[in-house]
């Protein structure tokens, strides 16, 4: 199980530098659960942490392929290892592919070798959003690499919330299944280590629980996330 940590600006760089986890995530949380940042915060992350696989997050977005295309072509350029894009207020699975689809063919144009993770969210019934579980049909479907549930509302609800461990154990089978990688985030706790570890997700991603007051808004926190690279090591 691999460690994502998400964070916001290059002062959090520096803070996490020497930190133990394996996947530097960069996202802009003041805008949404995916929030995508600007590419100059984005290139100057990357100039600092020379030595870290990059995920860059893409938005929370609206099931336009246009749209997803330009910021995927945006996102390429900037050559980060994995782009996660989140499908929110949409639901069609038909459209899911052809967003997809147009986001492989703009990596390719950028000619950059950028992995594509296609996001959903746990909390997809409050909004109407697509539905967490067809990402595997998704998988099957497209040239993806990985899959990923997160949630969009982070105003104290987790993951766990909104589904149970079966599900979720579900979901990371029929991702192996469909040969892409799978990945949970959403307000996950320290507590849910040992819960997640029987789940076997690829990857889990943190940011709440990593920052200061468990406020993912505040500042990210290294002892905070050597703490927790422990918990799963153990
Ligand atoms: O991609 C992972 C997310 O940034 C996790 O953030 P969170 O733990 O605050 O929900």
């Amino acid at each position: 199980m691999k460690l994502l940590i998400s964070i916001k600006n290059t002062e959090e760089a520096s803070i996490v530098k020497d930190s133990k986890f394996d996947i530097l995530d960069i996202k802009n949380p003041a805008e949404g659960s995916l929030g995508v940042n600007f590419p100059s915060v984005i290139k100057e992350i990357k100039e600092k942490s020379p030595n870290r696989i990059i995920s860059a997050a893409g938005g929370d977005l609206p099931g336009l392929p246009g749209l997803t295309s330009q910021i995927t072509f945006g996102l390429a350029h900037l050559k980060p290892d994995y782009i996660k894009l989140g499908f929110y207020n949409f639901n069609e699975l038909k459209t899911a592919v052809k967003i997809i689809n147009e986001a492989k063919k703009a990596i390719k144009l950028s000619a950059a070798p950028v992995k594509l993770i296609a996001a959903a969210y746990g909390d997809y019934k409050k909004t109407g959003s697509f539905n967490p579980f067809l990402l595997n049909d998704l998988a099957f479907n497209t040239e993806l690499d990985g899959i990923m549930i997160d949630t969009i509302d982070k105003s104290g609800k987790n993951l766990f919330d909104f589904l149970n461990p079966g599900e979720l154990k579900d979901f990371c089978l029929q991702a192996k299944k469909a040969e892409v990688f799978s990945a949970l985030a959403g307000s996950l706790k320290f507590d849910h280590i040992d819960l997640l570890k029987e789940i076997k997700p690829d990857i889990i991603g943190f940011r709440g629980a990593v920052c200061k007051n468990n406020d993912r808004s505040s500042k990210i926190n290294a002892d905070l996330i050597n703490k927790l690279y422990q918990k799963i090591q153990s």
